[in-house]
């Protein structure tokens, strides 16, 4: 079984974050790890505080992993300020593990933050070079790219200037264009742009949906897919995951993972 790393914030509502990610690794049969950055209590409509994991702890929670089973594919999301982002660079660096792909998490659903802005150059200088992808959605674009998407030429100008940082391709997420009838992502290799479509879903319960993604692409390369059908295929995994997304909690409702869905399809699984 390929085994599949996230180093992400811990979402104890359950929706999001660490939680998110070991739910999509199951659904994906790989074995799930987990390195924990921050502590975040929240829930489907609040973050109540932040608490970030030590950088040391970080660093020794990612050699205790590589040092036993080091992982096909890592998946990075909340790395909440400087430091914790340099402890993990540092030991990337050290283990060069193939197939990372980095949600960079900015804020969560409802607004708040859960990256300190301060340090958008250190993730742009020492964690996005690491990447084989980057997976932002639009604010967090625009907020690496400088400035305002308006429009599809703007999503691919945006696309250059984040793959200029380093980066092996960039996924920019269409979740946020609400005037659409899609929901479109585009793909950038350096070279050529991918498009991957869904129908809009009409539903407020998109909790974790970037996370969720984002392990999906990770554990879709860990499994030996090619970054375009590791892509497509975790295309499908999430509209299918928001189609039947929990109507629970007071808020955004989280993403549904079940490992019939992705095996067999959801007719089969019902
Ligand atoms: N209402 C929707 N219907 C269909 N697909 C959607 C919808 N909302 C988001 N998506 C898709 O879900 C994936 C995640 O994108 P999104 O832009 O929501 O990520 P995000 O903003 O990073 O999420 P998060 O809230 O976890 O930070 C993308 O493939 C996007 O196109
Ligand atoms: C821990 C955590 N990571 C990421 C997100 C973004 O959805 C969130 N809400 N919480």
């Amino acid at each position: 079984m390929k085994k599949v790393l996230s180093i992400a914030g811990s979402d104890c509502s359950g929706g999001a974050g660490i939680q998110a990610d070991l739910k999509t690794f199951s659904a994906h049969g790989v074995f799930g790890m987990s390195v924990i950055t921050s502590v975040v209590a929240e829930n489907t409509f609040r973050v109540i505080e932040t608490q970030d994991v030590k950088p040391d702890i970080i660093e020794k929670q990612i050699e205790a992993v590589f040092e036993d089973l080091p992982p096909e594919a890592v998946k990075i999301g909340m790395l909440a300020c400087r430091e914790g982002m340099l402890a993990v660079a540092k030991k990337l660096k050290e283990w060069q593990p193939s197939n990372i792909v980095i949600d960079p998490v900015m804020y969560a659903k409802n607004g708040a933050a859960l990256m300190d802005p301060d340090s958008i150059d250190t993730l742009i200088a020492d964690v996005i070079p690491l990447a084989d992808m980057v997976t932002p959605n639009i604010p967090e674009a625009e907020k690496m790219a400088g400035f305002e998407i308006r429009n599809e030429e703007d999503i691919k100008k945006a696309a250059e200037i984040i793959h200029e940082m380093g980066c092996q391709s960039v996924l920019m997420k269409g979740g946020h264009s609400e005037n659409t009838n899609e929901a479109t992502d585009i793909l950038f290799d350096g070279t050529d742009f991918y498009y991957f479509s869904s129908p809009r879903i009409q539903t407020k319960n998109t909790h974790g949906t970037g996370c969720t993604y984002s392990s999906a692409i990770a554990a879709n390369l860990a499994n030996g897919l090619p970054v375009q059908k590791a892509v497509e295929q975790a295309k499908a995994y999430i509209t299918t995951a928001i189609t039947h997304s929990l109507d629970i909690g007071k808020g955004n409702g989280p993403t549904h993972h079940f490992y019939d869905v992705y095996k067999n399809g959801l007719q089969e699984a019902l």
